[in-house]
């Protein structure tokens, strides 16, 4: 029996004791469950396979398979995964809390040294991901969950590749779009881990600001409030911009300065920040050397030669002081219970940019974006729902052009971008 079979034919529904719903998302209900072999609570993630009558397809169970091997202590681990009644249920390891709640929790102070802590776990555990060949995609404070000893741990690697969006009208908004990198809200079909770093760095944006950092409110919007935070990018910073499938010309605006919009952060924290939100895909810092970054803007009134200010004097975000909060000593609200709650803010009320140009179709093909190690990425889609990335061969792009609807700008205030969680019901509950 291949290891494919064994996954469908295992009968460990009656394995798990189903407790209450914790809560839904994109692809699901979420339920607090105690696994009766172990003692062990879990959390059951229970994924409506819709129209999809065939059952998950093998691609997904490849792909579970895989997540299923993704182990480290920055990553939430996938126990189980098992078909259920046309369900596919994927069992996690249960976590108290997630990012989210201790970015909004008003009671709790984040010190430098805690901001740094919760920042190098994320990095961590994207850095292993990565490494690995699986791109997150989906990087937002709420899928970063916290054990019980402050662990930060990501979760939902690797689902939005699996399962796509089960809304198909969302089907190109994979990613939350605060979150979302320039060069996905330009159309882009082949991309790399640069997207999650990205959105690592919306994450610490948002733990210093303590409120989401760009908050667009559709992705011209978006990408209008990137700009008016950066400046408009010009094509020596990012040449390849102009071949994307989605690419508009902006108005050009200038950035502001880092120090400006985060009056409270540190020179070594600007850098970093700075270099995580570097346009060009290709320029932007990966998350292993985020994880081992120098700061070396310093500037010395004597000579001193490029050797000893590395040992001496280049401080590395990460181990210069103040070191980062052990994780059992981080601040955390109390287990959360739900967190439905949009987040709303009165930050980034902002005009953007206008958009000069209609969207320039671009047909030709567009050179090979460098992943890490130097690989590529294409993605295809292989069904309505999934797709697959694979190395590119060049760029294929059928993709819709994006509507310009100029009257959203600064014009609504923004909701929290989920994917379809807005109305849903819990009326499956009973069916597991
Ligand atoms: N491993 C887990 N342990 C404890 N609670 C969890 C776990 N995974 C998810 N939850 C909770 O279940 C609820 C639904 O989670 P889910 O990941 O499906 O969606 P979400 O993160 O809220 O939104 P989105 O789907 O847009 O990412 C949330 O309240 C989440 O905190």
């Amino acid at each position: 029996m291949s290891e494919v079979d064994h996954l469908l034919s295992k009968k460990v529904a009656d394995r798990y004791l189903k407790r209450e719903v914790l809560g839904e998302g994109t692809y699901g209900v979420v339920y607090k469950a105690i696994d009766t072999k172990t003692g062990q609570t879990v959390a059951i993630k229970k994924i409506r396979l819709g129209k999809q009558k065939e059952g998950v397809n093998f691609t997904a169970l490849r792909e579970i398979k895989l997540l299923k091997e993704l182990k480290d202590s920055n990553i939430i681990e996938l126990i189980d995964a098992f078909p259920h009644k046309g369900n596919l249920h994927l069992v996690f390891e249960f976590m108290e809390t997630d990012l989210e709640a201790v970015i909004r929790d008003r009671n709790i102070v984040l010190s430098p040294a805690d901001i740094k802590s919760y920042l190098q776990m994320t990095l961590k555990g994207l850095a292993f991901c990565h490494k690995k060949w699986v791109l997150h995609r989906d990087m937002k404070p709420n899928n970063l969950l916290i054990g019980p000893r402050g662990q930060l741990k990501l979760a939902d690697f690797g689902l939005a590749r699996i399962f796509g969006s089960p809304d198909r009208r969302f089907t190109h908004q994979v990613f939350a779009r605060w979150y979302r990198a320039p060069e996905l809200l330009f159309g882009a079909k082949a991309y790399g881990p640069a997207v999650d770093v990205w959105a690592a760095a919306c994450i610490f944006a948002e733990l210093l600001l303590r409120r989401p950092f760009l908050q667009g409110n559709s992705d011209i919007d978006q990408l209008g409030k990137i700009f008016a935070a950066f400046g408009t990018p010009k094509l020596s910073q990012w040449p390849d911009m102009q071949y994307l499938p989605d690419y508009v010309e902006y108005q050009y605006v200038p950035g502001q300065p880092l120090r400006q919009l985060f009056p409270m952060a540190s020179d070594d924290a600007l850098d970093l920040l700075s270099k995580m939100f570097m346009y060009d895909p290709k320029a932007r810092i990966s998350a292993l050397q985020a994880l081992e970054h120098r700061y070396e803007n310093l500037s010395f009134t004597f000579p001193i030669s490029d050797f000893w200010l590395s040992i001496l004097f280049y401080p590395r975000y990460f181990s210069s002081g103040p070191p980062p909060t052990e994780p059992a000593l981080l601040p955390r609200p109390p287990p959360k219970r739900d967190s439905l709650n949009s987040k709303v803010s009165d930050f980034n009320q902002r005009e953007g940019p206008i958009v000069l140009s209609p969207p320039r179709k671009s047909r030709r093909v567009m050179p090979h974006r460098e992943g890490i190690d130097g690989h590529t990425y294409q993605v295809d889609k292989v069904d309505d729902h999934v797709d697959e990335i694979k190395p590119a061969a060049g760029e294929r792009s059928e993709h819709v052009p994006m509507s310009l609807d100029f009257s959203v700008f600064g014009a609504r205030p923004p909701s929290r971008p989920t994917i379809n969680r807005a109305k849903q019901v819990l009326v499956e509950s009973s069916n597991m």
